[in-house]
């Protein structure tokens, strides 16, 4: 099953509790949310504050991408905000394991992300606990940059990675993912797919029900294999 995680860093934030209601509508069961720290990464976004606000109106997985220095710090807070998954980058977190450990402990799901220079091998120590894992198909910061086509390899790895230590792990992605491109991230080996400004800017509906479509392809395409 394949899932759209829509990234509400691309979203108009004077409308963002309507454009959430039409991702619902749309039939979107992820919404990625992007935290970052201005000092991980060099942008700001948001933090519990608005995460606890929209969490009053939707029971959409808050799949949330912290983009921060020592998470640990601050996970007790995103959990009392509503995350339903949590993810951290190894490259930010002193204590992955005890990170991680912290995270399953508190009842949510469990992620690492990792940069696009960082190498798989990160992922070894904590990878039999983990949900899921997102590949950063751009250097996380902005959205609206262009998709890294090295990545793909980087997907086809980690599936193989993860199938030979027998373990069933979403691989999501993110970053410059668009109508055109989707398709190579998906036949590479994601099942979770993060997108900001394709489906924020423009007709949400319509950009959803793209999505979907080539989501739909991919499936007809394995069921005839
Ligand atoms: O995490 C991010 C950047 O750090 C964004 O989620 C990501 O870039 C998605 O946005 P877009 O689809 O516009 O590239």
């Amino acid at each position: 099953m394949i899932k759209l995680a829509p990234s509400i860093l691309a979203a108009d934030f004077n409308i963002l509790g309507e454009q959430i209601k039409i991702l619902e509508e749309s039939g979107v069961q992820y919404l990625h949310v992007d935290v970052m720290d201005g000092n991980f990464v060099p942008n700001i976004s948001f933090g519990p504050p608005l995460i606890s606000s929209i969490r009053k109106n939707s029971k959409l997985v808050f799949d949330v991408h912290l983009m921060v220095e020592e998470p640990i710090r601050l996970l007790n807070s995103f959990k009392e905000s509503g995350a339903d998954i949590i993810t951290v980058h190894p490259e930010a977190c002193s204590d992955l394991i005890k990170t991680i450990n912290t995270i399953k402990e508190m009842g949510l799901k469990a992620a690492v992300s990792l940069n696009p220079e960082t190498d798989l091998n990160k992922l070894d120590q904590v990878l039999k606990d983990l949900d899921m894992v997102l590949i950063m198909s751009v250097n996380p910061g902005f959205g609206g940059q262009k998709f890294m086509p090295e990545s793909l390899q980087k997907i086809r790895d980690l599936k193989e990675k993860i199938s030979k230590a027998g373990l069933a792990i979403d691989i999501e992605v993110d970053g410059g993912i668009n109508h055109d491109n989707v398709m190579d991230v998906i036949r590479a080996g994601a099942n979770v797919i993060v997108s900001g400004t394709t489906v924020f800017y423009g007709d949400i509906k319509t950009n959803v029900n793209k999505f979907e479509e080539i989501f739909n392809r991919f499936k007809n395409e394995v069921d005839h294999e």
